[in-house]
């Protein structure tokens, strides 16, 4: 039996099928609605340790915590006490409250002579025993990804121990654990837990390795931009008027330019505003996509080729570094280049001259680049995936973008902007309860996918506000091509990414589907790299179980 997708008209996907992806889409609502409380095998849940909050963060969390009951399937409270204050009862979630100020251990904003800091504490995080004894991370500023995988900030050669088993993260609140959907989960003081506030001293334990959490001495602290914009990247929490402080200065000089962050976060939109605010702002604005292409095209586009160089070379073409002279080239998706083409790059960043394939003669360039990626660079380094002399020359200057689930108090502001330029004129606002509902989503897909939900209520109203997470979407206009919606309202080049988003997300939900949730088999049957693969599912937030 098939059924069709309501989102996605003129696609079917089997019902069984379906089940399997709506299930596994990340946070997809209707499956932890659906989750029986206390399904978790394993001891309880620790005991969540919350520390006082400001009022906007009470009133915050204090509605998830309204939404966590009712998704756990009604009011299911039971008060009691501790030692540290009352503890309230929620489902699988238990919230106390704690009596220390949380300066000591959450980042705060402060005001100094030369401008607003965010002061982050520090934190140390030490692998006590297993195969990776005596492993340690500072964790400050940028979360730690703990696993077995080799592209995580902290490897543990564990095999117990899941690819990205946990996270660990500086919070106005203090350090939070996050357990990642671990195989054989996380253990804080003994006890199963999905997420917890840290104490001074932890242990935790993933796998067959202990762990030992200890906030040290100190904190570091980071100049804050006053903008609330850095051009199109809107950002008024901490976290992003730090990067704006950072992107503020980039700005200013010639210097190249590292963006990190996950997919959606607004990594193409600080390149393009790095350049709007550059002395270069005249010249050529670049992008190459670094995934996009096999090895052997992707060094055609990017240093062009003479006529006769290679078969069906018919005429003479400039490459990208040509195209760029005199403004900016950005490497987008810079973690996905093969390592071959690496040196090629490294020797052409630094020599600022290019040879066009098949021809002698240098060729001068006079380009700025930013290179992005989603990719922990650092993480590729250590795994021989990427040259560690190619990430020294682009990590001048280094920028990461926040994910939006570290920022979920900017989903307001990013709402009304998204409505306004989708609606434009019409005064909508959101309902509170699907305000409440975004405020308790994780957002995988972050940004794009806000923008994609935002565009969704616009174009279907009337389907509940859950619906609208994490599914294909509708559009305005009426047109539409292989049954995916086109939203001619937006601008061409608007739309034509929209509509790419939206043919992306439904290939790869049918692909899934037909692969029967199996990733190397989907890569194979689309011809794509399992890497690539996994990039679009991390992009459209779709996981497999
Ligand atoms: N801070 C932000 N303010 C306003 N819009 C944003 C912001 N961040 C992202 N967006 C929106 O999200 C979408 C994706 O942004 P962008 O392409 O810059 O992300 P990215 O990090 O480069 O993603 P990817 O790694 O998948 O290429 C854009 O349509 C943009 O409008």
């Amino acid at each position: 039996m098939t059924e069709k997708n309501p989102l996605v008209e003129g696609l079917a996907i089997p019902e069984r099928t379906r089940r399997l992806l709506i299930i596994s889409k990340r946070d997809a609502p209707a499956a932890r609605a659906g989750a029986p409380a206390g399904s978790n095998r394993g001891p309880a849940p620790r005991r969540a340790r919350s520390p006082p909050c400001s009022r906007w963060a009470r009133s915050w969390r204090s509605g998830a915590r309204e939404r966590q009951a009712k998704t756990a399937g009604g009011p299911r409270q039971a008060q009691r006490s501790s030692a540290d204050g009352p503890v309230v009862r929620y489902g699988q979630a238990l919230v106390s409250k704690r009596s220390v100020q949380p300066e000591a251990r959450g980042t705060r904003v402060i005001e100094v002579a030369g401008g607003p800091r965010l002061v982050v504490p520090r934190g140390r995080l030490t692998a006590v025993d297993g195969p990776s004894a005596g492993h340690t991370i500072a964790v400050e500023a940028a979360p730690v990804v703990v696993g077995a995988g080799d592209d995580v900030d902290f490897t543990l050669a564990d095999p117990a121990v899941s690819a990205r088993h946990l996270e660990i993260a500086a919070t106005p609140l203090g350090f939070r654990l996050r357990d990642l959907g671990s195989t054989n989960g996380t253990f804080v003081d003994g006890r199963r837990t999905g997420e917890v506030w840290l104490d001074e001293a932890t242990e935790i334990r993933a796998g067959e390795t202990r762990l030992s959490f200890t906030l040290e001495e100190g904190a570091r602290e980071l100049p804050l931009s006053r903008a609330m914009n850095f051009g199109d990247l809107l950002g008024h929490s901490p976290p992003m008027r730090a990067a704006f402080a950072i992107l503020e200065g980039a700005a200013r000089s010639d210097a190249t330019v590292l963006v990190l962050g996950d997919s959606g976060t607004g990594k193409e939109l600080a390149a393009r505003a790095i350049h709007e605010r550059s002395p270069r702002r005249d010249g050529p604005f670049v992008i190459l996509d670094c995934g996009a292409a096999s090895p052997t095209l992707l060094e055609a586009q990017l240093f062009g080729h003479a006529r006769g160089a290679f078969t069906g070379a018919t005429e003479a073409r400039e490459g990208l570094f040509e195209a760029a002279h005199g403004g900016t080239l950005v490497l987008d998706e810079i973690g996905e280049l093969p390592l071959d083409l690496q040196p090629k790059l490294l020797r052409a960043l630094e020599g600022r001259t290019v040879c066009r394939l098949g021809e002698p003669r240098p060729r001068h360039i006079d380009v700025r680049y930013i290179a992005c990626t989603h990719r922990l660079l650092e993480a590729e380094v250590r795994a021989g995936r990427f040259r560690q002399d190619l990430y020294f020359r682009l990590s001048v200057v280094t920028v990461r973008l926040p994910p939006l689930r570290e920022r979920k108090e900017e989903i307001p502001r990013l709402v009304s902007h998204f409505l306004g330029k989708l609606a434009p004129g019409a005064p909508i606002d959101l309902p509170r309860s699907m305000l409440d509902l975004l405020a308790s989503h994780t957002w995988p897909g972050n940004v794009r996918e806000l923008r994609n939900v935002v565009e969704r209520f616009l174009t279907l109203p009337g389907v509940p506000a859950a619906s609208l997470l994490g599914t294909s979407s509708g559009a305005p206009g009426g047109a539409e091509l292989g049954g995916l919606p086109i939203p001619v309202g937006e601008p061409f080049h608007e739309a034509k990414r929209t509509w790419t988003e939206r043919f992306e997300q439904a290939y790869l939900e049918h692909l899934l589907a037909r692969a029967q949730g199996n990733v190397s088999e989907a890569a194979r049957l689309a011809g794509l790299s399992r890497q690539s693969c996994y990039r679009l599912m991390q992009k459209h937030g779709l996981r497999v179980e």
